[in-house]
């Protein structure tokens, strides 16, 4: 099995590179290095800077390296970015996608798993739910519309070419290497402000208790684990969640509490585009024998940890 990872050098990406390695699979990475760090591809992977959007040399890549699988986590990943610029959003996850999906179909590729957005693409989850993979997709974003016109290629691609593909639904993934500035990632942003002193902004309703948004935290390490599943034995759809809500507060309050620090909280209000609850349900996955292993607030001690140590 040979395994193209697009986004490889991103944070996500490269957890996935080196759960790969681990398996003993042969892996290569393209990525753009938009966001995506040179220094996160394991050492000895061959590494292709290439964007997406080139379609010509996403088609050298795949001529070179002869990929059997491709996992795709490159993208346009900022809901925010794809609310102010939907047709950058649009150019990234979808004409780089169909780029990527049509060299598949020329060059025979097996099977391709793919990192959708479980956080976005269900649209608001009612207090007390998690949402399952039967829910019909209701984007609020443009991002979350771009994650779910992909997965609508995939089953096109899958029954007209014969290609195979997992649809991973990830909550909001979290954990060691995810960058703070480039990408999206509250719990990253408040380890670093909150390690280095500086006020963090809570974004929440001016209304008594709002505590932010209401989000299911994965840590990265489970996500991987989940992956090399996708690629050895799943076809389909999967959440890749814990089926447990936290609000932004709780997330800063851990924060905090593993930095050892009060931090000065500025209040502003959500974001465009921003949903107020999204939580997962996990169970379809975890008939498959997954398990979300690190919790919360052991996840954000590691992150916080990594984030001391830089
Ligand atoms: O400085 C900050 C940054 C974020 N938030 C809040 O923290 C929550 C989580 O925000 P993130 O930006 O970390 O995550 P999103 O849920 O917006 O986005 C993430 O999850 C999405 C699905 O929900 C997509 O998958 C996306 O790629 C991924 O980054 C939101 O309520 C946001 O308003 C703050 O209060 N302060």
């Amino acid at each position: 099995m040979r395994v193209l990872i697009t986004g490889g050098a991103g944070f996500i990406g490269s957890h996935i590179a080196e759960a790969l390695l681990r398996e003993g699979l042969e892996v290569a990475v393209l990525d753009n290095l938009s966001t995506g760090k040179r220094e996160n591809v394991p050492p000895g992977v061959p590494f292709y800077q290439v964007d997406l959007r080139d379609g010509e040399g996403v088609e050298r890549v795949f001529r070179e390296f002869r990929p059997t699988h491709v996992s795709h986590q490159a993208a346009q990943a900022s809901v925010k970015v794809s609310v102010e610029d939907p047709l950058l959003d649009f150019a990234v996850n979808l004409v780089g996608g169909m780029n990527l999906l049509e060299a598949c179909r020329r060059h025979g590729v097996e099977k391709l798993v793919f990192a959708s957005t479980g956080g976005a693409i269900y649209g608001e989850v009612p207090e007390g739910e998690a949402a399952e993979e039967t829910w019909p997709p209701r984007p609020k974003s443009p991002y979350a519309a771009s994650k779910a016109a992909f997965e609508g290629y995939l089953s096109a691609y899958g029954q007209n070419y014969g290609l195979r593909w997992v649809s991973l639904r990830y909550g909001n993934v979290y954990g060691p290497r995810q960058d703070p500035h480039g990408e999206a990632g509250v719990v990253a942003i408040f380890a670093e402000r909150v390690l280095k002193g500086e006020p963090v902004t809570l974004y929440a309703r001016r209304t008594p208790g709002d505590e932010g948004c209401v989000r299911d935290y994965v840590y990265v390490g489970d996500v991987a684990e989940a992956h090399t599943l996708a690629l050895l034995s799943l076809e389909g759809v999967y959440n890749v969640g814990t089926g447990e809500g936290h609000t932004t507060l709780e997330v800063l309050k851990a924060v905090a509490e593993a930095a050892l620090k009060t931090p000065e909280v500025v209040h502003a209000p959500p974001r465009p585009g921003d949903l107020e609850r999204s939580v997962l349900s996990p169970l379809k996955l975890m008939a498959h024998g997954w398990r979300p292993r690190v919790g919360f607030r052991e996840g954000i001690r590691l992150t916080v940890e990594h984030f001391r140590g830089r």
